[in-house]
């Protein structure tokens, strides 16, 4: 296990950010970390680069230099080019000559940033900039990658270069672990660990997730208790924890959208209980 997380609690005055979570980061699997805001996502990844230490619970993780880390800020220096970016990055780590060149040029290519190569970080859109923090994050090629929200207002086109320069990373040998709040990307993680008020809901492949689910969600044009209800394309599903549907809905297969929010209604309802 390149990095693991057992237990960690942490707390911000009286509020609780994590509460007893713990996770596994296998080398060469991508862990991806979903929950909306305020779950706790930038907070657990903080702990594995040291930047949170936790109140209780420990945390396992590489050296510094063994780390590479896009935090939820830019990510990138504003008043430097693309290459210069990556140069300064890769610097730090000790690369340099053609060593260096290589691989900024390699990222470069992988990371659809080509046309963008001399132009300054802050004359380049919202998803280019995320695409270049996780350029700089990898160049050194670390045994552990920690993305926060990389993909955050990346375009649809723009984020499969960023899937495939993370699945890279990973199929190198790297341990990634990456948070984000689109679930279809989430999906396609070896593993998940699905996070809301600090707490995990389910954690494990997406199949394990589907496995351990249980009651029913039905879909129809107005749900009968609005809040177990959302919106799903034109219908409204409706969960139904104890499995027996009071309505004569068609019931549907929950794909990870329908299983998180299930989940976190269920939380949410126990809390004001
Ligand atoms: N430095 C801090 N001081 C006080 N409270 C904090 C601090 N950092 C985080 N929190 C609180 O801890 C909780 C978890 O925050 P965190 O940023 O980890 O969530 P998140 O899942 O990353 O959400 P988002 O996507 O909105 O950033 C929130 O309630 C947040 O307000």
């Amino acid at each position: 296990m390149i990095a693991r997380a057992r237990s960690v609690t942490v707390r911000f005055g009286a509020r609780t950010a994590l509460d007893d979570v713990s996770v596994d980061v296998p080398a060469g699997q991508v862990v991806a970390l979903v929950g909306g805001d305020g779950a706790g996502k930038s907070t657990l990844l903080r702990t594995f680069v040291g930047a949170v230490i936790p109140d209780s619970g420990t945390v396992a993780a590489p050296g510094k230099h063994e780390i590479g880390f896009l935090s939820a800020g830019p990510g990138s220096w504003a008043a430097l080019t693309v290459r210069q970016n990556l140069d300064f990055v890769g610097g730090i780590y000790g690369l340099a000559g053609a060593e260096l060149e290589d691989r900024r040029e390699r990222l470069i290519d992988g990371s659809g940033l080509r046309v963008a190569a001399d132009r300054l970080a802050s004359a380049l859109s919202g998803g280019m900039r995320r695409k270049l923090g996780a350029a700089m994050a990898m160049i050194h090629r670390p045994s552990l990658l920690i993305l926060d929200e990389p993909s955050t207002g990346v375009d649809p086109v723009s984020r499969i270069d960023l899937w495939r320069m993370i699945s890279e990373a990973a199929a190198d040998g790297a341990a990634v672990l990456m948070s984000t709040t689109y679930l279809d990307e989430a999906e396609r993680a070896a593993d998940l660990v699905v996070l809301d008020g600090g707490r995990i809901l389910t954690q494990g492949s997406y199949d394990d997730v589907r496995a351990g689910f249980t009651g029913v969600i039905t879909a129809a044009a107005s749900p009968t208790r609005p809040q177990w209800s959302w919106r799903r394309g034109r219908q409204r599903h409706e969960y139904w924890p104890d499995g027996r549907p009071d309505v004569d809905a068609p019931t549907v297969t929950p794909d990870l959208e329908d299983i998180v929010i299930a989940l976190s209604m269920t939380r949410r309802q126990e809390a004001t209980a």
